[in-house]
C-alpha cells in the first residue's frame, strides 16, 4: 500500500537529509507507529506519502502508484484516498459536528442524499452519537479529535495518516481515541501514526518503525516505543 524505495529527502535550505535512504513497505490493512525524536523525519515521511514533498532520491509508491509519475492534476485524487488527522484537530469552528464531517463530502461533490446517509454512520462509529449538533467549542479535546477522525474517514480512504493525534489529549482520553483508530484499521484501512506517546505504543503492540536522524533504526512487528532488548 505504501512503499519507500531508497528514499532520501534533503530540504533545499538544509545540509543534512531529513530522510536518508529509507526503504519501507507497508501492506494494506497494517497499523504502523512511526516513532523517533523531534526532527527525526516523521512528518517528512508523511508529507512524502501525500506528495506534499518530493524525494530528492528514490521512489515512493502509494496505492499502486509511483508518485514520481503522478501528474500534478492527479494529486487531489491521490489525497482523497488518504485521510489525515493532526494534533490540533483543525475543525471548522463555525460548523457543528455533523456539518464538519459533511463538509469533507460536500467539497468533493457527493450527493446530499449520500451525505445524509453516511455522516450519521461515521459519527456513530467514532462514538459521538447524539452530539451531531454540538459546536466544536462545546466539545472536549478528545471529542474534537473524534470529529476530526470522522471527517478523515467519512470518505472511506484506503490510508489514514495521523500525526501526533493524542498530542493534545490526556492519557485516559487517548485510550478512547486509539480504540477508534483501531476500529477504523479493522475495516481494512491502513493506518500510519507518528507519535511520541510511549504508553499508547506499548499498549497497542503494533508494528513500530523508529527513525533517528532520518534513518530507520528499527522496524519491529508487535513493537514497543523504546528499544526492547
Ligand atoms: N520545510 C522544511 N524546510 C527545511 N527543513 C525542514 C522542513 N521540514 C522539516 N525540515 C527539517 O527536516 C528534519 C526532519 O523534520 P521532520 O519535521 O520530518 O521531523 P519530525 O520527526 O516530524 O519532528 P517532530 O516530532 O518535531 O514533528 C528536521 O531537521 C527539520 O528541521
Amino acid at each position: 500500500m505504501i512503499q519507500f524505495e531508497n528514499v532520501t529527502k534533503v530540504y533545499p535550505t538544509q545540509k543534512r537529509p531529513a530522510l536518508n535512504n529509507v526503504s519501507i513497505d507497508v501492506q494494506k490493512g497494517e497499523f504502523v507507529f512511526l516513532v523517533g525524536p523531534s526532527g527525526s523525519g516523521k512528518s517528512t515521511f508523511l508529507r512524502l506519502i501525500l506528495k506534499e514533498e518530493k524525494p530528492t532520491k528514490g521512489r515512493v509508491h502509494v496505492a499502486g502508484k509511483d508518485l514520481s509519475r503522478l501528474s500534478n492534476w492527479k494529486v487531489p485524487h491521490l489525497r482523497r484516498r488518504i485521510g489525515c488527522v493532526f494534533q490540533d484537530f483543525r475543525l471548522l469552528p463555525n460548523k457543528n459536528v455533523y456539518e464538519n464531517v459533511a463538509f469533507a463530502l460536500e467539497v468533493i461533490g457527493k450527493p446530499r442524499r449520500f451525505i445524509r446517509k453516511v455522516v450519521p454512520e461515521v459519527v456513530e462509529l467514532v462514538g459521538l452519537e447524539g452530539k451531531g449538533d454540538r459546536m466544536p467549542s462545546e466539545l472536549s479535546g478528545g471529542e474534537q479529535q473524534r470529529v476530526a477522525i470522522a471527517r478523515a474517514f467519512v470518505n472511506r480512504p484506503q490510508i489514514l495518516l495521523a500525526d501526533e493525534p493524542t498530542g493534545n489529549i490526556d492519557p485516559a482520553t487517548s485510550i478512547g481515541i486509539m480504540k477508534v483508530l483501531d476500529r477504523i484499521n479493522r475495516t481494512g484501512t491502513t493506518v500510519v501514526m507518528a507519535t511520541h506517546d510511549a504508553a499508547i505504543v506499548d499498549s497497542m503492540r503494533k508494528r513500530v518503525i523508529e527513525l533517528e536522524d532520518g534513518e530507520v533504526i528499527r522496524d519491529q512487528s508487535r513493537g514497543v516505543y523504546g528499544q526492547a532488548y
